[in-house]
C-alpha cells in the first residue's frame, strides 16, 4: 500500500447501518468499530497485544493528557506515539479541546483558541486549532480531530449556535494547518447542541470542506439517550455516506447498538475500561457490579460461553474478592472482560449487517441483556 492512501469503503448496508473498511498505512479499521481509550499512551490495565487480540483495530489517544505529560515534543523525539506505546496500528487522537473544558482549571475560550491551566502543575497553555493539529502531528496520529467547542446540555439555542459557528471556523483553520499528510486523515466534528437546524447547518458546512471523515460531537454530555438518538437521526442524512461517521464518547452497549442502527461507524468511550477498574462488568447477559456481596460465594465465571479467559475462567467469588480488596488483578481481569465483550458486540454487529439480519441480532442481544445474568 502506498503511503499516501487513506480510503473508506462501505461494504454492506442494512437499513441505515453499514459495514465498512478504513484502509490506512498502519492497518485496516473494520467498521462499525469500537476504539478503546488509551488516554496517556496506555489502555489502562491492558497490554497492547491483548487489546489487539480482542479485535481492536484502532485505539484513541488523548491530546490533552499527552501534551502536558510527557509533551508531544518529547513523544516525537522518542519516535512517535506508536513506537512509544508499542501500538503499531492506527491511532486516532482527539483535539484536546473537550478535555481542556472538562479537566483543566481557569480556562478562557475566544476566537483564537482556549487558554487554560494544566491540572497537573498549573502551567498556562494556549490551545489553538493550529496548535492542536501540530500536537497531533507530533504524536504521529493517523486520524486527527479538529479543535471544537462542545457545549454541555441543556443549553440555550444561542449558546449552541455560537459554539457551533466557532467550531466551523476552527475546522477550516485545522484543515489548513493539517495540510497534506499522506496516509493520515483529519476529521471534522458536527456540533449544534440539541437544536436540529444547527446540527443540519453544521453537517452541511463541514461537508463542504471535503474532509476524510466526520464526527458527531456534543453528545454523551448528559443528555437522555432519546435526545442523542434524535440528533443522530437529524444529522445522518446530511453527512456524506462515503465518509466514516464517528460518534464521540459513546457509549453503553445499548447506545452503540442504537447508533449503529442509525448509520454510525466508529465509537470511543471510557465506559468499558473505567467501569472495569471500578468493579462493573459488561457481559452478553447484561451488567453486574462485582462489589455486590451476592457474588461472594458464586463459583460461576462471568460468562462460560465467552472466548475470553477473564470471562470464562475466574469465578465471580474470586473477582468479587479482588474488587473488594482493590487488587490490581481485579482491574486487569474486569477491564479485559469488558473490552472483550465490547469487541464481541462490534463483531456481532458487523456480521449481522453483512448477513442482512441486523434487526434480528439487535433483538437477540437486547433479549439476552434483559434476561440478565445466568
Ligand atoms: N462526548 C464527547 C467526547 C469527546 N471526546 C468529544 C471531543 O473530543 N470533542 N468534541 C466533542 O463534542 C466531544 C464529545
Amino acid at each position: 500500500m502506498t503511503t499516501d492512501q487513506f480510503s473508506f469503503t462501505v461494504t454492506k448496508t442494512d437499513g441505515a447501518a453499514r459495514t465498512g473498511e478504513i484502509r490506512m498505512p498502519r492497518g485496516v479499521i473494520r467498521t462499525p468499530a469500537f476504539m478503546p481509550v488509551g488516554t496517556a499512551a496506555t489502555v489502562k490495565a491492558m497490554y497492547p497485544d491483548q487489546v489487539k487480540a480482542l479485535g481492536a483495530d484502532v485505539v484513541l489517544g488523548n491530546t490533552y493528557h499527552l501534551m502536558l505529560r510527557p509533551t508531544a515534543e518529547r513523544v516525537a523525539k522518542l519516535g512517535g506515539l506508536h513506537k512509544f506505546m508499542n501500538w503499531p496500528y492506527p491511532i486516532l487522537t482527539d483535539s484536546g479541546g473537550f478535555q481542556v473544558m472538562s479537566l483543566s482549571a481557569l480556562r478562557k475560550i475566544d476566537e483564537n483558541g482556549v487558554t487554560f491551566q494544566s491540572h497537573i502543575d498549573g502551567s498556562t497553555h494556549v490551545m489553538t486549532p493550529e496548535r492542536s493539529i501540530e500536537i497531533q502531528g507530533l504524536l504521529g496520529s493517523d486520524i486527527q480531530m479538529q479543535l471544537d467547542e462542545c457545549v454541555k446540555l441543556p443549553c440555550t439555542d444561542a449558546v449552541a449556535e455560537k459554539a457551533m459557528q466557532l467550531s466551523l471556523r476552527w475546522a477550516e483553520r485545522c484543515r489548513v494547518a493539517f495540510g497534506e499528510q499522506p496516509g493520515r486523515a483529519m476529521f471534522g466534528i458536527v456540533q449544534g447542541g440539541a437544536v436540529e437546524r444547527l446540527r443540519i447547518e453544521s453537517a452541511k458546512e463541514l461537508a463542504q470542506l471535503d474532509l476524510k471523515g466526520y464526527a458527531i460531537g456534543g453528545l454523551a454530555v448528559g443528555e437522555p439517550q432519546e435526545v442523542m438518538l434524535r440528533m443522530i437521526e437529524t444529522v445522518e442524512p446530511h453527512m456524506p455516506k462515503e465518509k466514516p461517521r464517528y460518534l464521540m464518547g459513546v457509549g453503553t452497549p445499548d447506545d452503540i447498538v442504537e447508533s449503529v442502527r442509525r448509520g454510525v461507524d466508529m465509537f470511543d468511550c471510557v465506559m468499558p475500561t473505567r467501569a472495569g477498574r471500578h468493579g462493573q462488568v459488561f457481559t452478553r447477559h447484561g451488567r453486574m457490579n462485582l462489589r455486590n456481596a451476592r457474588f461472594a460465594e458464586d463459583l460461576r465465571p462471568l460468562d462460560a460461553d465467552s472466548k475470553c479467559v477473564a470471562s470464562n475462567t475466574y469465578s465471580r467469588a474470586y473477582l468479587h474478592h479482588l474488587v473488594r480488596s482493590n487488587e490490581i488483578l481485579g482491574m486487569m481481569l474486569l477491564t479485559w472482560n469488558n473490552l472483550a465483550y465490547y469487541q464481541e458486540l462490534m463483531a456481532g454487529l458487523r456480521k449481522a449487517i453483512a448477513d442482512g439480519r441486523l434487526e434480528d441480532y439487535i433483538g437477540e442481544v437486547k433479549e439476552s441483556w434483559a434476561k440478565g445474568e445466568r
